[in-house]
């Protein structure tokens, strides 16, 4: 039974897919709780409120999925995460719309003074010239960061009547002008604009974004709104042009601390805040966990999940297309860890025929993630095999190829160590399976499960026997076995497998007969 764990406020309405999980248990309280095992978590929800950083996933060993209720994971250490094979999912665009209208609610309500206006009717008060506002109406606005959020709030913008610059790297000539909008540069939007808003995420190069030098640039009497994230405008910064009055007003939902507690800029008659509100709409709460919920389940009914932060996306179409040559690459690996008996310094795989159309770098981190399995303490998957890689110095080769070898596909692997180099050959045969076709320079044939025993042997007359002799002798039965040989009287290769773990006296026994140069055993489960 998966343990989930809802740290945050999330909508319970939206977590019916996982309400409805009967391999799952909900548990909903925060991760300080006491009461809480984190040693037993499987998966962790959240919103922005815990902060997933790298000491709270020490304490989390079985973690398995992290998902953010919401689009930026600012508060999850997705490297750390990542390190320890923990996918990382969102919520991108559960919230939108929510997040778009909360923006020019705020851009309304700066320009129109309204939270001023309104409190100040609740005061008892009738100061009708201290509230005389600035239409939207025939205004530029400048939006840094044109992604989901900024793209909405633009469409917002024109039917206002407002022209609308925008400036993101990211974007291209054509997706701005099917917007309807001015692609500028950054100077450009801060030159111009009468009200900037930022959308980016949070991130090292949009920290800061807006800062002392940037607020120079801009038009005096400016109004900056902040409805993305704390810090991406500079506090300090904006708190200097509010005092000098270069900018004429802001409206603030995030903030750098949540909550601010005592803040610097609330002593401005002109800002405007909101407590992180930006989501907070019934139907973005509902969007984003029902969202979520069904990425945790669907990733633990082994599925591919939409939206993860730290794995490629992949289709349900697709993954059920890749779903064979996963598990063929996941026993490719765990077989060439078997016989390699020490650490490599490079792994090539190709591919060919069919699969070479596929995901392949999925496929590699699958082999990756199966030859790692026996050796390493840390659980290795897709998601940190690379990286758990390329931490041991690993260079990994990806080749696609049209020489298939005869098979309708193939994935050929070359692992190379400082002593031994090994080559493993498989294919996927449509209603027969996965097969191991080539091992070691030998033809071979055999189906890559359970457990089963690999030797090198000389070819000459007896050597089966022997072995099936002692096999015998002590009780071992025999499931399959496939022989390959290169030349005649040369080195040849059996493969047996057996209905249980081969025991250490059969193996000692085997390995004292003559003829025999090496065996494995390999366990593929
Ligand atoms: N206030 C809230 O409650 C709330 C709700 C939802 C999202 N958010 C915040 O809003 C952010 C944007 O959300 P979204 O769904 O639009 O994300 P998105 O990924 O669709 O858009 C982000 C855009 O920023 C652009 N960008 C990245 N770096 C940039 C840079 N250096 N300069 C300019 N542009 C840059 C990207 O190209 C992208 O187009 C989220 O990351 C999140 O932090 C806040
Ligand atoms: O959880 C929330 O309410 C905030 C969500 C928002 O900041 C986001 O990034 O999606």
């Amino acid at each position: 039974m998966y343990q989930i764990l809802v740290a945050d406020a999330i909508s319970e309405d939206g977590l019916q897919p996982l309400l409805d999980f009967k391999n799952g248990q909900l548990i909903i309280k925060k991760v300080t709780d006491p009461d809480v095992e984190l040693d037993k978590v499987d998966a962790l929800l959240v919103r922005s409120a815990t902060q997933v950083t790298n000491d709270l996933l020490e304490k989390m060993p079985q973690l398995k999925i992290i998902a953010r209720a919401g689009v930026g994971v600012d508060n999850i250490d997705v490297t750390a995460a990542t390190k320890r094979g923990i996918i990382v999912v969102n919520a991108p665009d559960g919230n939108t719309i929510s997040t778009a209208e909360h923006t020019f609610a705020m851009m309304a309500s700066l320009m129109r003074n309204i939270p001023q206006a309104h409190q100040s009717v609740k005061n008892l008060e009738w100061r009708r010239n201290d509230f005389i506002g600035t239409e939207l109406y025939g205004k530029m606005l400048g939006i840094l960061g044109m992604g989901r959020i900024g793209s909405e709030l633009a469409k917002r913008a024109k039917v206002f009547g407002m022209s609308v610059h925008v400036y993101d790297p990211f974007l291209t000539k054509e997706r701005a002008n099917k917007l309807g909008v001015e692609s500028s540069s950054l100077d450009e939007v801060l030159e111009l604009a009468d009200i900037i808003t930022v959308h980016t995420p949070l991130t090292p190069q949009t920290k800061g974004l807006i800062n002392e030098d940037t607020l120079a640039k801009t038009k005096k009497g400016v109004y900056f709104l902040n409805c993305a994230r704390g810090g991406i405008i500079d506090e300090d910064a904006l708190a200097k042009f509010l005092g000098n009055g270069h900018v004429a007003g802001a409206a603030i939902d995030v903030f750098v601390t949540e909550p601010p507690g005592e803040h610097q800029l609330f002593k401005f008659d002109n800002v405007i805040v909101t407590p992180h509100l930006g989501a907070s709409t019934k139907e973005a709460q509902l969007n984003v966990a029902t969202q979520v919920a069904k990425e945790v389940r669907t990733y633990f009914e082994d599925k591919p999940v939409s939206n993860s932060i730290n794995l490629p996306a992949m289709s349900r179409d697709i993954f059920e297309k890749i779903r064979p040559f996963h598990h063929l690459s996941t026993k490719i690996g765990l077989i060439l860890s078997q016989c390699i008996k020490e650490g490599i310094d490079e792994l090539s795989i190709t591919y060919s025929g069919t699969v070479s159309d596929l995901e392949t770098s999925y496929l590699t981190k699958a082999l990756l993630a199966g030859f790692f399995k026996n050796r390493i303490d840390v659980h290795v998957n897709e998601v940190n095999a690379l990286l758990t890689a390329k931490e041991r110095g690993i260079t990994i080769g990806e080749k696609i190829s049209t020489n298939s070898f005869g098979y309708a596909n193939a994935i050929s692997v070359t692992a190379k160590g400082e002593k031994q180099h090994y080559s493993i050959r498989g294919t996927y045969i449509d209603h027969y399976g996965p097969r191991i076709v080539y091992l070691n320079d030998f033809n071979i044939d055999f189906h890559p499960e359970g457990n089963l025993l690999y030797i090198q042997h000389m070819d000459r007359p007896g050597v089966i026997g022997r072995v099936g002799k002692i096999l015998g002798d002590n009780e071992v039965n025999i499931a399959t076995m496939q022989v390959g040989r290169k030349q005649v009287g040369g080195e040849a290769i059996m493969v047996l497998s057996f209905d249980k773990p081969l025991d250490d006296e059969s193996l000692t026994s085997l390995t004292s007969l003559d003829d025999i140069v090496s065996l494995n055993r390999i366990r593929i489960n």
